[in-house]
């Protein structure tokens, strides 16, 4: 799993059209959405994310949480993004993965948006710049790990 991490000071994004045969179903006013004072994570889930989405989906969450502590952000943004990787896991288990980070950010007690997966999108971010205001993880299964 790749992420790109901005601390902004909003993210908007209107949907445009279908990306995929099966997009994730979504209402009217899911159609475009804000967030002001926000840590926003564009996330591409990889192949290898398949060997143990139960791992990635953990250690995703904690990193952001660790990122959002450091930058004190209360607000977080999960963001489907198909283009950190050449390597991309299937639709599939990419909305399943991206699901489950933002309900177990939740659960954590944040307040989260999320962009609808499986979509062509339009958005706007307003990046803070400072230091730690861009950052990028990688995330892989342990098993995925070669010495
Ligand atoms: N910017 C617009 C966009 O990326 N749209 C993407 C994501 O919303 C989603 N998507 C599909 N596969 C993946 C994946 N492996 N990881 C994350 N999102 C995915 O499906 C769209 C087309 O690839």
């Amino acid at each position: 799993m790749r992420m790109l991490l901005i601390h902004s000071d909003y993210i908007e994004y209107e949907v445009k059209d279908k990306a995929i045969k099966n997009p994730e179903p979504i209402s009217e006013e899911e159609k475009k959405g804000r967030m002001d004072e926000v840590l926003v994570a564009f996330i591409s889930v990889e192949k290898v994310d398949e060997k143990n989405p139960d791992e990635v989906v953990e250690k995703a969450i904690n990193e952001i949480i660790e990122v959002a502590k450091q930058v004190k952000a209360e607000n977080l943004f999960v963001y489907p993004f198909a283009h950190l990787s050449s390597e991309l896991a299937k639709p599939s288990v990419a909305q399943e993965v991206l699901r489950r980070i933002y309900e177990g950010l939740k659960e954590r007690g944040y307040n989260v948006g999320k962009a609808p997966f499986g979509y062509y999108k339009a958005f706007r971010i307003s990046c803070k710049g400072h230091p730690l205001a861009e950052l990028s993880r990688t995330i892989v299964p342990e098993e995925a790990k070669v010495e």
